[in-house]
């Protein structure tokens, strides 16, 4: 006779996706011009008289977007980005697209997130960059406050980005500084990787560096080690928004054996925070599939791995689908997602006693209780 296996009551169950839903969840790298609703931007498209939109059916436009982002290239990629700066040109839109966007994070179970955007991008229409840093924190106090007026607790910090192209990432920088402890809580340089090496900004790292401030990076997403290397050993990056490539300096032997580079060692044994966005890689050519995204290794060598959405619309996301597609690709489960949760909350660029009592007072007792959930069914 065979015996049959006893399950047994902590054996690891695959979360549902309303359970996911429900757990607390930390997002540190999502763009605020990447999670418009379509539905808004048709509503804005027509009230500021833009007419270049590619369809002005709010489904039709969701899709369009995710189509046109998925074109295996960063570049092409971030084409779609001019539709949804077209229409954050007043501070009534970015008031409106900044609360929406609280509300949304806060309505899929994110309790904190540091929500980034290029200021320079929304001076079309005669905003001063202090007016939109002002229109965007206002929008996201309002999302906050209707958040929790539907039952849902979340705080929203801004982290301002340069685009790496462009010459004013010092300028930002300042900007970044001027409105730190007023809604402004770091640093970014976004945009096209391949040619624009972090270190053309150096000024503006330097500049933070002297004062005390926090920046990300984006490094390592549509090129390889040498602009992880800059932006950490010239730029001295705080975190590394995406940071997949990384891979590259680790080798995988056919017995399991597994050897990490001097690079790939430094941001483990730093605990550099990887920022990473399994979605928005696949789109942009950067990984093939979920069950081969980098984060499945990286997580287990026990990298300081954060999940995140990069641009939900874009990518047709939130940080529960990115869970879900995690929980399909390698089976985690929700102490892993704990896991994920608490690394973005030890990275996060507000003070060291909040991210404490978060980890401790939110995200703790909160995965306990769905883990205990089986008890009650
Ligand atoms: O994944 C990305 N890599 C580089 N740049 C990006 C990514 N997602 C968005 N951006 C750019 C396009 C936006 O207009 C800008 C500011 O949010 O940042
Ligand atoms: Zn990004």
């Amino acid at each position: 006779m065979t015996s049959q296996p006893i399950a047994h009551p902590d054996t690891p169950q695959a979360p549902t996706p309303e359970q996911i839903r429900r757990a607390p969840k930390v997002l540190l790298h999502d763009h605020l011009d990447g999670g418009l609703r379509p539905g808004t931007i048709v509503d804005l498209a027509r009230e500021s008289g833009y007419g270049n939109l590619p369809e002005t059916d709010p489904d039709k436009l969701g899709i369009w977007f995710r189509e046109a982002a998925d074109s295996g290239s960063l570049e092409r990629y971030l084409e779609t980005f001019a539709h949804t700066c077209a229409v954050m040109q007043t501070r009534e839109a970015l008031v409106r697209v900044a609360a929406e966007c609280a509300e949304d994070l806060a309505e899929d179970g994110v309790v904190y997130a540091e929500i980034r955007y290029a200021p320079e991008q929304h001076l079309e229409q005669g905003l001063t960059l202090e007016e939109v840093v002002e229109a965007v924190n206002e929008g996201f106090r309002e999302g906050e406050r209707r958040a929790k007026a539907n039952g849902h607790r979340i705080r929203v910090g801004a982290l301002l980005t340069a685009m790496r192209h462009a010459a004013r990432a010092l300028e930002i920088a300042e900007l970044a500084n001027r409105y730190r402890d007023l809604g402004v809580v770091g640093f970014d340089i976004a945009g096209a990787e391949a040619g624009f090496p972090p270190t053309r900004h150096l000024d503006a790292f330097e500049y933070l560096k002297r004062e005390n401030n926090h920046f990300t990076i984006h490094a390592g997403e549509a090129f390889g080690l040498p602009s992880i290397w800059q932006a950490l050993q010239w730029c001295g990056a705080d975190r590394l928004g995406h940071g997949v490539r990384i891979i590259d300096d680790i080798q995988v032997a056919d017995d399991g054996t597994v050897k990490l580079g001097r690079l790939a060692s430094y941001v483990r044994d730093k605990r550099v925070p990887l920022e990473m966005c399994p979605s928005s890689n696949l789109q942009t050519g950067a990984a093939t599939s979920y069950g081969e995204h980098p984060i499945g290794l990286l997580r287990k060598l026990r990298f300081r791995v954060t999940v995140n959405t990069d641009n939900r619309l874009m990518s047709g996301t939130s940080m529960s689908r990115e869970f879900e597609h995690l929980a399909d690709a390698f089976g985690y489960t929700l102490t892993d997602f704990e896991w994920f949760t608490v690394n973005a909350l030890k990275s996060a660029f507000i003070p060291f006693d909040e991210r404490l009592a978060m980890i401790n007072d939110v995200v703790k007792p909160r995965y306990a209780e769905l883990r205990a959930e089986w008890l009650f069914r």
